[in-house]
């Protein structure tokens, strides 16, 4: 009898209706949870979006989705330019972000690691436990120290792949104009030179392997802003499913790629033993060489080695492709009388016959037009409001000897670098722009004056400052930033010796949820081959 009745109870409790309202009770109840146990902003702070207390909180996880971008802009306009950080909305499980003013950027990148850590930034926002299935920090360490020192050597790889990707994608026809999707065409481009510098040739020219290491890329993308919708109770669930698509991708990479790491590892193995063999100057092999150095066998495995990939292929596709995009859109939507292009193609023409068809070092950095453009589009058409960003690994906290506020453990410093990039006091008429800004103001200055010539040094897009902020500043600035400038000075100046571009009237502009860019993807370009 009373085990039917509790039977009876439970069926007309467990209604669809009753079920819809237990699983909403359930997130809100997640949601709390996440939210109290996330650290404090500092009371002293201002804030921006519709401030303190709960209905002001849940206003702001309501509308940080369309009005994030404003948001900041605001905070920047009212607090930042006076010397002051402000607090910013984030996503509900999120910590609010502390934004930190141009004036403390020296403060805030000088902190040690073991105070604001980029690591834990990194492995917080990306989810990168879920994401990557390995810890990051090895093959970062294997770009930091590898990349820079090894240029030289792989610009011929890379000039070659360059010339020869553009040829694939733009076509060869000189009679028929082409419309081309520059989102897609510039991920044709950009992987397979990315993975020149990577994996080497032959895997560089391989198909499905570029396809799917884009895909995984793609993956990381899009689960990371799933994820961030989701209460940090439900992360071990959802993690694991999400991600089903980045472990696929990760899998046909490996196994097209295991042959190739196989094949090195073994080569390597026969150098150590006194042979003499030659092997590619590429990521793959800097790998090993570290795990060796290191005493590091665990990585020493193909399964491993393919993964270490992962992380830098992820840091350098999309980045080169949003920037490659924005570089094309504002060169293609600017007034054409102002010559920027025609310009761009005699400083790069002149720059390869001096070089007898080869771009080497000196003539790629003295492309000073083309420099100029690159920077001055990373200046205006920024594809992320913020992308430094700092997490309070300290149990103490950290203070700030300027202001005096302090911020507890768990909590995240960022920059403003749209904020910073469009400051009318910094760059007259911010919004415009203006290909040859910094060349303009290279021309003010004296190379003869060892003063003016550290500001003259300070005008190139590689050289990270408080005012130049898209590869960072400090210590972690991005270590691929000395690659990405050859790689798109060589794009540009194969793309604009060429081929013609058509004019575009009106420039199609970047979308946001929240923090994360939607770049126009559908944005396409019309292009014919140039009879030379
Ligand atoms: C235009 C293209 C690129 C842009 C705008 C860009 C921007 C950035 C930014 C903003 C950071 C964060 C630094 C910080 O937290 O302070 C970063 C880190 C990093 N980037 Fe890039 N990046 C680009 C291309 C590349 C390429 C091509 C590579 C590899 C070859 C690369 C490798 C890395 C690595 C390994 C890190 C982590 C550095 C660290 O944590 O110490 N990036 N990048």
């Amino acid at each position: 009898m009373a085990v039917a009745l509790s039977s009876q109870v439970l069926e007309s409790l467990l209604t669809p209706g009753h079920l819809v309202l237990l699983s909403v009770l359930f997130v809100v109840f997640s949601f709390i949870v996440d939210i109290s146990r996330l650290p404090s902003c500092p009371d002293s702070l201002p804030r921006v979006g519709f401030g303190r207390g709960l209905v002001a909180s849940v206003k702001n996880w309501v509308y940080y989705v369309s009005r994030y971008n404003d948001w900041i802009a605001d905070g920047y306009e009212k607090y930042n330019k006076k010397g002051r950080a402000f607090v910013a909305p984030n996503s509900p499980s999120r910590p609010l972000e502390i934004v930190v003013p141009k004036s403390q950027t020296a403060w805030m990148l000088e902190q040690p690691d073991r105070v604001l850590s980029t690591k834990e930034a990194h492995r917080d926002s990306l989810f990168n436990d879920y994401q990557f299935g390995v810890d990051d920090q090895f093959p970062i360490r294997t770009i930091h120290k590898h990349l820079a020192r090894n240029i030289v050597n792989l610009l011929p790889g890379i000039q070659k792949e360059v010339h020869a990707s553009i040829d694939d994608v733009y076509g060869t026809d000189t009679e028929n104009w082409r419309t081309l999707n520059i989102w897609n065409s510039l991920i044709g481009i950009v992987s397979r030179v990315t993975n020149r510098m990577l994996v080497g040739d032959p895997l560089c020219h391989n198909e499905e392997f570029l396809k799917n290491q884009v895909a995984f890329a793609d993956a990381v993308v899009r689960n990371g802003l799933i994820m961030n919708f989701f209460p940090k109770v439900f992360h071990p669930i959802v993690g694991p499913i999400v991600t089903i698509t980045n472990r696929r991708a990760w899998r046909k990479t490996y196994e097209i790629g295991k042959p190739v790491i196989e094949q090195r590892l073994r080569d390597m193995g026969r150098i150590d033993s006194g042979a003499d063999v030659q092997v590619p100057e590429d990521m793959l092999t800097w790998l090993i060489r570290q795990a060796k150095a290191e005493g590091a066998a665990e990585e020493l495995s193909p399964v491993m080695l393919s993964k270490r990939l992962l992380p830098v292929e992820f840091a350098a596709i999309h980045t080169t492709v949003l920037t490659a995009s924005n570089v094309l859109l504002d060169l293609a939507s600017s007034d054409p009388s102002l010559g920027y292009i025609d310009a761009i193609r005699k400083e790069t023409s002149q720059a390869l016959r001096e070089g007898n068809g080869h771009w080497t070092k000196d003539s790629l950095a003295n492309l000073h037009l083309t420099d100029s453009a690159i920077k001055e589009s990373m200046r205006v058409s920024y594809f992320a409001r913020c992308l430094t960003h700092r997490k309070v690994i300290a149990p103490e906290g950290v203070t700030n000897p300027t202001e005096g506020w302090h911020a507890p453990e768990g909590s995240f410093l960022t920059l403003d670098l749209a904020g910073v990039h469009l400051d009318p006091e910094a760059f007259p008429e911010p919004e415009k722009y203006d290909a040859f800004r910094f060349v303009k103001l290279r021309e003010q200055l004296d190379p003869k004056n060892p003063e003016e010539a550290m500001k003259i040094k300070r005008l190139g897009m590689v050289t990270t400052s408080p005012e130049h902020l898209t590869f960072s500043h400090g210590r972690h600035a991005c270590p691929g930033r000395f690659f990405v400038a050859h790689e798109l000075k060589m794009i540009l100046a194969y793309l604009l010796n060429n081929y013609d571009i058509k004019h575009i009237e009106k420039r199609p502009q970047n979308d946001w949820v929240g923090a994360t860019v939607i770049p126009p993807m559908a944005a396409t370009l019309e292009a014919k081959r140039r009879k030379i």
